[in-house]
Parts: structure tokens; C-alpha cells; sequence
């Protein structure tokens, strides 16, 4: 190279001799911080019990870090073998026959499983069918309605609900002629008990909360809540999506009168795969929806001329099951038996654990700030942080494969699905928010 220079070699031979490099000592202590961090993500995962259940996932080796299981989980290995068979041997050979052979049974089938292995609820009390917020309306509608007849006329609900539940219980107190009651929840540490229990009267006809905080995580007192209301006479919804699979349910010991959750997020059934609905059993036959098909009626085949409900949970059924959004989370449902709800807990915990001292370590020195609750048992399995150029760090994290979710104005939502996320990805991760957001913060070329 020097023979091609011959000039550059003239002078650096004539140089004064150079002094010696300046060391940058805060780039040798960034990366002693990184390699310890390194470790002891390795070390997480060689002690994780439930490390080999990650290879039971789709894992693509362009996501280095995938922080958003709590929005879309990722595939187990086995959807594709179950959709394809299904689509030659139940769907193909059986056609219109498997209705009766098995399709007509799978929403109160699958339904009972989920019911069993992560709600804490016995059989014949839940169902798979709409969506989320079509279930939400139609079981809201019916306490509702139940609840005017006995003179309530009053719905609490928090500012930190998702907007679904919030945007139909508008429309339902206009319907119906209901007052909404706002808790104005801190957007750090949730809804708390006297919060709702300082709203809570003879009014009250039912409280509509989130079991975990879609943005914050936090984890709402869903024994004491529920118990509260109903010593006011109201009844308790809770939105299950952020809990279900990641936090063990108990639904029938703490006497909950109506749930509803995804399951494309902790349930791995796959983008806009079916929602579940939980009525408990008192409410059976009581309470009745208002969206009433012809499959929620007593007898379908029949056809008789009026509707008349059926009287067990399969009256919260309306229109034909989405019986292929039902086949991939039954892998899912298999992993969670396998691994057990108190397992996966443990595992969501250290997970989150492990996000915070490196929220801590890498990223507060920043500004960037923790915006979930510190105690981990007050949080689900997502921690959100907030800083005001994350809308900017965002697509550089996306182009380098590493996935969180963003939540205006600037929350980075970190969510780790207890069986998929490695402990290692979650240190990819947020070592990588902490380089985009120096990179940002300096000016450094677009993503
Ligand atoms: C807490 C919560 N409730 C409801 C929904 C809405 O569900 P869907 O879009 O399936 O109707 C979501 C997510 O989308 C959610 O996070
Ligand atoms: N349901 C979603 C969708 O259809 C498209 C994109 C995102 C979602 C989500 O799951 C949002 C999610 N419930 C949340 O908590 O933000």
C-alpha cells in the first residue's frame, strides 16, 4: 500500500512522532457494560427451564430481537403442518360433513381448553367466535341491559383502557342511555382498587377494566376489584388480551361475571385469529346478547321463525365459527400444558425483570424513562419506555430486525412472550434502541 502512496510515505517518515491514541474511556466502560450484559443474557438462558420451547417457534433469522409478542405472536412450527392438513383432510375430504363432525363443537371445544389452561374457569362457560370488540359489545350490551332493568344506569371504565373498549362503551352509554363514569388512571401505575371504588354506588351497573394495561403493563388487582364491585351490586368485565397466556387467570375462584381476550398475541393464533368470551355460569341463560344469529339460537338447524336463544354459553354465539383462525393456537395451547400457566409466569417475570436493569443500565442515562411499574408482580409481560425521539429510532430498529411496537406519543413497548423471547433477544434489543437513539440524538445518517 505504501509503494502505491509514495508521497503519504515521504511524510509520515518525516512526522514528528505521533502521541500516543487519547484512550475513549467512555467507549472501553460501554463496552464492559455490553459484554457483562452479553453474559448475563446467556446465562439467563442457559438457566431457563423453559429455553427449549423457544425451537417450538417460526424463528427468522433476519428478527434479531422480536419485542411485540403481546401485539402478534409469532408461529409455533407446527401451524403450518396443522392448517395444510386440515385444509387436505378435514376441509377436503369431509367438506360439509366435518360440520357436523366436529366444526360445530370447536368454538365451545376450544373455548373450554383455554378456559382450562389459562383462565382458571371450568368448562361451559367460554367460547371462541368474533372479534375482540364484537365480543366486548355483545357481552357488554347484556350487562348492561340486565343492569337497567334493575335501575343501574352507570358504566366505569378507565382513561387507560384500549381505545376498543373505550370507543364502544361511548357508543353503548349512547345506545342505552348510560352515564360513563372515568377513572383518570395514572399512565404509569394503573387503576387502583379505591380509585374505582371511591366511583363505585348504587348506580353502578358494571366496571370495564384491563387485566394488564395495554401501554404500561400494569397489572390490575382483579380479586379485589372484582370483589368491590360486586359488594356495590355492579358487575365486572375484564379485557383479557394482554394477560391471557402470560399472567394465570382465575376467573371462577374470584367469581368474575364476564372476560374477553385475544388470541394472536399470547395465544399465538395468528393476525386477527378469533377472540374469546367468558360468562359465568350464574349468568347463563340471564343475560342475553344482542347480535342474535341464527348459530346462537337454541336449535340452528331448525330454522325455526323466531330466534330463541340457546341456553348455555353457546348463546353468546352469533354468525358461523372462523374455523381456520381456530387451528393455529391449539400448538400454542399444547406448549403452554406443556410448560404450565405458573411456569410461564415465572419466566415473563424474569423477563421483564431483566428489560428493566437494562432499561436502567443502557438507555435511562439517555432519558429515556421507565414507564411501567417497578414491582413485577403490579406488571404483565411488557414494560414500555418513553422518550421523545423514539418515533425517529423506531424504523432504524425495524430495518436491523429488531421489533418493538411504538404507542404515541414516544413509548417503545417491549413485549416478551414467556416461550418465544430469549433472554438474549431482549439484550439484543435494547442495546440497539440504546445505539439508534445515540445515533439519532447525534445526527447520524437515516436509518
Ligand atoms: C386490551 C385490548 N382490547 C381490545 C383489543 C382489540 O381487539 P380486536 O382488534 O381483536 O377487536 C386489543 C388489541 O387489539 C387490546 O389490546
Ligand atoms: N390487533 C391489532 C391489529 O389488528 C393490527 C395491529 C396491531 C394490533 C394490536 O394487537 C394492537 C394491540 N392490541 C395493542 O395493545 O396495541
Amino acid at each position: 500500500m505504501d509503494a502505491q502512496q509514495p508521497a503519504q510515505h515521504h511524510a509520515r517518515q518525516h512526522a514528528p512522532a505521533a502521541a500516543p491514541a487519547a484512550v475513549d474511556r467512555a467507549a472501553v466502560d460501554r463496552a464492559l457494560v455490553d459484554r457483562a450484559a452479553v453474559d448475563r443474557a446467556a446465562a439467563l438462558d442457559a438457566a431457563d427451564p423453559l429455553a427449549h420451547l423457544r425451537d417450538e417457534f417460526v424463528l427468522d433469522e433476519q428478527v434479531r430481537s422480536y419485542l411485540d409478542g403481546n401485539s402478534l405472536g409469532r408461529p409455533t412450527r407446527t401451524a403450518a403442518e396443522r392448517l395444510g392438513r386440515f385444509a387436505v383432510e378435514e376441509w377436503g375430504a369431509r367438506l360439509i360433513r366435518a360440520w357436523d363432525e366436529s366444526w360445530m363443537e370447536l368454538p365451545l371445544r376450544l373455548g373450554d381448553r383455554i378456559a382450562r389452561l389459562t383462565l382458571g374457569a371450568a368448562e361451559g362457560q367460554t367460547f371462541v367466535g368474533d372479534s375482540t370488540t364484537v365480543i366486548l359489545y355483545k357481552l357488554l350490551r347484556a350487562a348492561v341491559d340486565a343492569q337497567a332493568a334493575a335501575g343501574r344506569h352507570e358504566i366505569i371504565l378507565d382513561t387507560g383502557n384500549f381505545p376498543t373498549d373505550r370507543y364502544l362503551l361511548e357508543g353503548i352509554a349512547a345506545e342505552r342511555g348510560m352515564t360513563l363514569r372515568w377513572i383518570d388512571t395514572d399512565p404509569v401505575e394503573g387503576v387502583a382498587l379505591a380509585d374505582v371504588e371511591a366511583l363505585l354506588g348504587e348506580r353502578t351497573a358494571v366496571v370495564v377494566l384491563s387485566h394488564v394495561e395495554y401501554r404500561s403493563g400494569h397489572l390490575a388487582d382483579l380479586p379485589g376489584i372484582t370483589a368491590a364491585a360486586h359488594r356495590h351490586g355492579a358487575l365486572v368485565l375484564w379485557d383479557l388480551c394482554h394477560s391471557v397466556g402470560s399472567v394465570p387467570i382465575t376467573l371462577d375462584a374470584h367469581e368474575v361475571d364476564l372476560a374477553v381476550g385475544c388470541t394472536y398475541k399470547y395465544l399465538n393464533g395468528g393476525p386477527g385469529s378469533p377472540a374469546f368470551g367468558y360468562v359465568a355460569r350464574r349468568h347463563l341463560g340471564r343475560l342475553r346478547q344482542p347480535v342474535q344469529g341464527w348459530m346462537g339460537a337454541a336449535d340452528p338447524f331448525a330454522m325455526g321463525p323466531e330466534y330463541a336463544p340457546h341456553p348455555g354459553i353457546r348463546g353468546f354465539i352469533s354468525g358461523t365459527p372462523p374455523v381456520t383462525g381456530m387451528l393455529a393456537m391449539e400448538g400454542m395451547l399444547d406448549l403452554i400444558e406443556q410448560a404450565g400457566m405458573e411456569a410461564v409466569r415465572e419466566k415473563s417475570v424474569a423477563l421483564t425483570g431483566f428489560a428493566e436493569e437494562l432499561v436502567d443500565e443502557l438507555l435511562t442515562p439517555l432519558g429515556v424513562r421507565l414507564s411501567s411499574p417497578r414491582d413485577p408482580q403490579r406488571r404483565g409481560s411488557h414494560v414500555t419506555v418513553d422518550h421523545e425521539d423514539f418515533a425517529a429510532v423506531l424504523p432504524r430498529l425495524w430495518s436491523q430486525g429488531v421489533i418493538p411496537d411504538f404507542r404515541p406519543p414516544h413509548g417503545l413497548r417491549l413485549g416478551l412472550s414467556p416461550l418465544s423471547t430469549s433472554f438474549a433477544e431482549v439484550e439484543v434489543g435494547i442495546r440497539a434502541i440504546r445505539d439508534s437513539l445515540v445515533e439519532v440524538r447525534d445526527g447520524a445518517g437515516s436509518a
